[in-house]
C-alpha cells in the first residue's frame, strides 16, 4: 500500500473515530479507559507495546513518528530486556530495572517473567523485596498503590475510589509492622502488597487491573525512619487501642462498600497482636485471609505431605518442634493438626504432637508470662526451658520448623541432632528474607550427612553433596496465596476458611514429582506454578461450592476451563482485531484486514455514504 494513499485513508478512518473501535475491541478485558488519544497507547504501561506497533497500528492510531522506524516482536523485545538485566550486578538494581518495565509496558514485564520465573521472581519478590522497602524513600517514584493514612480516617472510601482502576478483585494491604523478618517498617512496607500482587498475576493470571496494593500507614514505631529524611509516611508512633481498630473496621468496611461485587481482602505482614486478632474478627464476615498465618501453613503442609513420600511415614508419626511460635509459626501448628486429624486421630493427640518455642522459651503453662492467648492449644504441661538446642534431643523430634525471624538459629549441633533422630530429618528454615533463614541448606546437608530433607523461605543456590547437586525448595506460599485467590475471586467465595488451605495443600502436594524429590524439593519447579496455581484455583471452587460459600450460580460445567479463560495473558494485543464493525453513515462495515477495511472505505466514499 503507498504510504500517501494510506494517509488519506487513515485521516478518513480516524475521523470516524477508530479508537473506539480499537478500545471496544480491546475492552473485553475491561481494563482500558473510555477516552483514550492515540498517544495514549504509547503511555499507558497497559497499552504500550513500545516498538511492536504494528506499521498499521501506529498510522490508526497516529502515533507514527512517535516510535523508531523498526517493528519488533515481543519475543526480540524480550531478548533485549534479558541482555540489559543481565549488565545489572545488584539485584537491587536489576529490580529497578524491572519496576521501571512494569511502569512502561506491563504486558512485556509479565511475558519476561513468565520466561523464567525461577530466575525473576526473587527479584521482584523475597528477598530483594526485603531490600526495596528498607530503602523505599529512594525508590519510591510513582504511585503503584494507595497509602491511606490515618488521618484519613472518616475519608477512607474517597481515597478507594481515587485508585483509576473500577474492577479492583482484591486488595493485599500491610500496615507495615512486620515486614518479612525486617520488623516495623512503617509506610516503606508499601513493597509488600506491591510485590504480593505482582505475584497474583505472574504466578496465577490474574489481570493486573484486578489487583490493589495498599499501605495502612498508621505511623511506625522504628525510630530511624522516625528521623530517615527520606520517609514517606506520617512521622507518629503507631496508633493502637481503639483508634488503630475503628480505623481497621473503617478500611475494612469502605473496601466492601467501594465494590458491587465481592473483594478479596489479603491481610500481609502485620505484627503478630494484630494479626491473630484481626483475623479472628473478620474471618467470618468478610472475603478474607491472612497470608502469613492461613498461606504458610498451606505451602508448609504440602511439603510435609509430600516429605511423606520419602519418609513413608504419615503426618502423625513426627514429632514436631517449632522455633517461632507467632502468626506463621502457630498457623503451621493448626494446619498440621487439622491434616493429621484427617489422618485418623484425635485433635488431642495430634496437638501432644507439636511442641512450641519462642522468645519467651518453650510454650509451657508453668512459664512466667504463660502461653500466649493465640498459642493456648500448643501450651505443655511441662517445666519450662530456654534451651532449645537440648529440646531437640529430649523430645527426639523429627520435624524442626524455623519460623522466629532469628538467622542461623539452627546451629550444627541442632542439626546433627536432628540426622541422630531420624534418618530424614525434616527441616524447614522458613524465616525471610536470606539472613533470617534459621540455616541455609549447605548447612543442613552437611551436618546431616546429606540426609535431611530441607525447605527454605527465601531461595538459596543449589547444594553440593557427597558428588551431586540438589536442588532444594522454597517454603513459601507464593506457592499457593495467588491460586487461592484465583479460585476466590472466581468464585465470589463469602468466605476463605481454613479447609480451603489444606484443599490447596494436598493439590500443591500432588503436584510434586519423582523427580522433584529426587532433586531434593518437596516442592515442585517454580516454573510451573501458573499451571500450579490454576490447579490450585480449581480446586478453590470446587470445595467453595461443596461447602455453599461460591457466590455464583450455577457452577461452570467446566471449573478448568472457566479458569483458563479468566486468566490474564501477557501477549500483546493486535489493536486491529481480526473482524470488527467499523461504523460508516447508517451502516456497518465487516472487515478482517486493514487493507479490506481501507479498500471498503473507499468504495463507501465513492458512493457517497462515507462523508
Ligand atoms: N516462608 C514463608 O512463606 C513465610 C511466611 C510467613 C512468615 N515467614 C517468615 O517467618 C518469620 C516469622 O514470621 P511471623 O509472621 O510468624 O512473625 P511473628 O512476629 O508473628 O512471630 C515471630 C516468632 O518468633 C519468636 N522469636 C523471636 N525471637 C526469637 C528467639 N530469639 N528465639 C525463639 N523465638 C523467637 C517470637 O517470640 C514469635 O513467636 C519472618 O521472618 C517471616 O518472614 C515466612
Ligand atoms: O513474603 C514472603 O516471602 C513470605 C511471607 O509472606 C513473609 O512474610 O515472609
Ligand atoms: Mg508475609
Amino acid at each position: 500500500m503507498r504510504l500517501v494513499k494510506a494517509n488519506f485513508l487513515v485521516k478518513e478512518i480516524r475521523n470516524k473515530n477508530p479508537l473506539k473501535v480499537l478500545v471496544r475491541a480491546y475492552s473485553d478485558d475491561e481494563i482500558v479507559p473510555n477516552l483514550l488519544r492515540g498517544v495514549d497507547y504509547v503511555r499507558h504501561p497497559r497499552l504500550n507495546k513500545g516498538l511492536a506497533f504494528s506499521f498499521e497500528e501506529r498510522q490508526v492510531l497516529g502515533i507514527h513518528g512517535l516510535l523508531a522506524g523498526t517493528v519488533k516482536t515481543q519475543e526480540e523485545q524480550i531478548a533485549i530486556c534479558k541482555y540489559s538485566l543481565n549488565r545489572y550486578k545488584n539485584p537491587l538494581n536489576k529490580h529497578l530495572y524491572l519496576a521501571e518495565l512494569l511502569d512502561t509496558n506491563e504486558k512485556l514485564f509479565y511475558e519476561l517473567m513468565s520466561t523464567d520465573v525461577e530466575k525473576y521472581l526473587p527479584l521482584v519478590y523475597t528477598p530483594t523485596v526485603g531490600l526495596v522497602c528498607q530503602r523505599f524513600g529512594l525508590v519510591y517514584k510513582r504511585p503503584r498503590g494507595l497509602f491511606i493514612t490515618l488521618h484519613d480516617k472518616g475519608k477512607i472510601r474517597g481515597i478507594l475510589r481515587n485508585w483509576p482502576e473500577t474492577h479492583v478483585r482484591a486488595i493485599c494491604f500491610t500496615d507495615g509492622e512486620r515486614i518479612l523478618g525486617l520488623g516495623d517498617l512503617g509506610a516503606y512496607g508499601m513493597g509488600i502488597p506491591i510485590g504480593k500482587l505482582c505475584l497474583y498475576t505472574a504466578l496465577a493470571g490474574v489481570p493486573p487491573a484486578h489487583c490493589l496494593p495498599i499501605t495502612l500507614d498508621v505511623g511506625t514505631n522504628n525510630q530511624m525512619l522516625l528521623e530517615d529524611p527520606m520517609y514517606i509516611g506520617i512521622r507518629e508512633k503507631r496508633a493502637t487501642g481503639d483508634s488503630y481498630d475503628e480505623f481497621i473496621e473503617e478500611f475494612m468496611e469502605a473496601c466492601v462498600n467501594q465494590y458491587t461485587h465481592s473483594i478479596l481482602l489479603q491481610f500481609e505482614d502485620f505484627a503478630l497482636a494484630n494479626a491473630t486478632r484481626l483475623l479472628d474478627r473478620y474471618k467470618n464476615c468478610y472475603c478474607t485471609f491472612n497470608d502469613d498465618i492461613q498461606g504458610t501453613a498451606s505451602v508448609v503442609v504440602a511439603g510435609m505431605f509430600a516429605a511423606c513420600r520419602i519418609t513413608k511415614k504419615k503426618l502423625k508419626d513426627n514429632i514436631y518442634l517449632f522455633l517461632g511460635a507467632g502468626s506463621a509459626g502457630v498457623g503451621i501448628a493448626n494446619l498440621v493438626c487439622d491434616a493429621m486429624v484427617e489422618e485418623g486421630i484425635s485433635m488431642e493427640e495430634a496437638v501432644k504432637k507439636i511442641y512450641m518455642f519462642d522468645a519467651g522459651g518453650l510454650l509451657s503453662t508453668k512459664r512466667q508470662g504463660g502461653v500466649p492467648p493465640h498459642a493456648t492449644k500448643f501450651g505443655r504441661d511441662m517445666e519450662p526451658t530456654k534451651d532449645f538446642g537440648s529440646l531437640v534431643g529430649s523430645l527426639k523430634v523429627t520435624c524442626l520448623v524455623g519460623a522466629s525471624t532469628v538467622g542461623g538459629a539452627f546451629t550444627s549441633a541442632i542439626l546433627q541432632q536432628m540426622g541422630k533422630n531420624t534418618e530424614r530429618p525434616q527441616i524447614y528454615a522458613l524465616s525471610n528474607p536470606t539472613v533470617k533463614a534459621e540455616c541455609t541448606p549447605q548447612q543442613a546437608y552437611d551436618a546431616t550427612e546429606g540426609r535431611c530433607i530441607y525447605a527454605s523461605g527465601s531461595p538459596f543456590p543449589p547444594v553440593k553433596f557427597g558428588g551431586k547437586t540438589y536442588h532444594t525448595g522454597q517454603g513459601n506460599n507464593s506457592y499457593v496465596f495467588p491460586g487461592i485467590a484465583l479460585g476466590v475471586i472466581l468464585c465470589h467465595a463469602h468466605h476463605v476458611p481454613d479447609s480451603m488451605f489444606l484443599t490447596a495443600a494436598k493439590t500443591l502436594a500432588k503436584c510434586v514429582t519423582q523427580k522433584d524429590l529426587d532433586l531434593g524439593r518437596i516442592y515442585p519447579h517454580l516454573n510451573e506454578v501458573r499451571v500450579i496455581s490454576s490447579k490450585i484455583a480449581v480446586s478453590i471452587i470446587n470445595r467453595a461450592f461443596n461447602e455453599g460459600l461460591a457466590g455464583i450460580y450455577p457452577k461452570p460445567e467446566n471449573v478448568e476451563d472457566f479458569v483458563q479463560k479468566y486468566m490474564y495473558n501477557s501477549k500483546y494485543v493486535d489493536y486491529l482485531p481480526d473482524r470488527y464493525d467499523y461504523p460508516c453513515g447508517d451502516s456497518k462495515i465487516k472487515v478482517k484486514t486493514m487493507e479490506e477495511l481501507m479498500a471498503s472505505l473507499t468504495k463507501k466514499t465513492k458512493k457517497g455514504r462515507c462523508k
